[in-house]
């Protein structure tokens, strides 16, 4: 479990973090999203002793990193994957981690499997690319076993096939019962990989919930449906849906779930060829909250405010 209280970063004039409080809970990915310049690295430097708060906590399990008996047991991270001698072989940087921070040496090609880089371990680290980089990177977060787990953009750059190696990873180490924070600024490719998502601007927190909230909470759900008798169904439903738009050979339906679109449609003999939910995406979510005119209806109205305040 990884907690900030009140975490608060000053640098100068800048108020990087400004009264961060939030849990991240284990066995699920928590994305940690916001724009460029929003003070996610400066969090993560924080929770891993890498600055000082100017008030306020991050705390691991109830300690703050300084006060971790065998920190890398506890937390792991990746920071930056390019940091690796470019000489040392992938080996012999693990085993360097592992030496200085009495970690069994055993636990060096233990990691490199799970990342799958024990074929390349005795290769220069140097001539890696930046996907393999991230792997050895990866591997030397759980060198310690830790149960916690902080990840600073990790998919930054990666091709395709480097993304869902990742975000695969992810997922099973929340399987495993792991606290996996990741941050990002990649709105699609977190609406995949995170089930929990906290979000700051400018130092703020915005909104902590899980990921189909967020969504469902900020954007309109609605269901597609496709029929030869469109005009014909229009008008069965047309009592109960709030709203009705056209779209090109269908008709997107507001209020009205699908099972009761098919049991009208089916109560009056008319055939259906598509009836698909749409959901919201974590984009139009933003959108929507970022917006200027927007309705809201759930409790996310005043994190709704503050984004338009913190973005203004
Ligand atoms: N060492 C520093 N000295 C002065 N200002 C800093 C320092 N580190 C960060 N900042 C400022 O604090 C704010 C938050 O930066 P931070 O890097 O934490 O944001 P971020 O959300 O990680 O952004 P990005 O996605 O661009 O990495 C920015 O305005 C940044 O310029």
């Amino acid at each position: 479990m990884i907690e900030a209280r009140g975490l608060t970063k000053r640098y100068g004039k800048t108020l990087a973090v400004n009264d961060l409080s939030f849990a991240v809970p284990p066995g699920r990915v928590t994305g940690f999203l916001g724009p460029n310049g929003a003070g996610k690295s400066t969090t993560m430097r924080m929770m891993l002793g890498l600055d000082n708060p100017t008030a306020g906590q991050a705390l691991i399990d109830g300690k703050t990193y300084r006060e971790l008996r065998h920190p890398l047991r506890k937390v792991g991270a990746l920071l930056d994957a390019k940091w690796v001698h470019p000489n040392r072989s992938a080996y012999a940087h693990l085993k360097w981690m592992a030496v200085s921070n009495r970690i069994p040496i055993s636990r060096v090609d233990e990691v490199l499997e799970v990342v799958g880089l024990s074929a390349v371990a005795g290769k220069r680290a140097g001539g890696f690319s930046l996907g393999m980089s991230q792997r050895l990177g990866i591997a030397g977060a759980l060198l310690g076993d830790p149960e916690v787990l902080l990840f600073d953009e990790p998919v930054n750059g990666l091709d395709p096939e480097g993304i869902l190696w990742i975000r695969r990873f992810m997922h099973r180490l929340a399987d495993e019962g792991k606290t996996v924070f990741v941050s990002s600024h990649l709105l699609s490719e977190m609406s995949l990989t995170a089930q929990e998502l906290i979000v700051i601007g400018r130092g703020k927190l915005i909104a902590q919930s899980s990921t189909e909230e967020f969504i469902h909470a900020a954007t309109e759900n609605t269901v597609k449906v496709r029929s030869p008798h469109l005009s014909k169904l229009r008008d069965a439903i047309a009592r109960e849906a709030s709203a009705i738009r056209d779209e090109a050979d269908a008709l997107v339906v507001s209020g009205m779930d699908s099972a009761r679109i098919g049991e009208i449609a089916a109560a009056n003999q008319l055939v259906l060829h598509e009836l698909s939910p749409q959901r919201g995406s974590l984009e139009e979510a933003f959108m929507q909250l970022t917006g200027d005119s927007v309705e809201y209806h759930t409790d996310l109205t005043e994190a709704a405010d503050q984004l338009m305040d913190v973005t203004r």
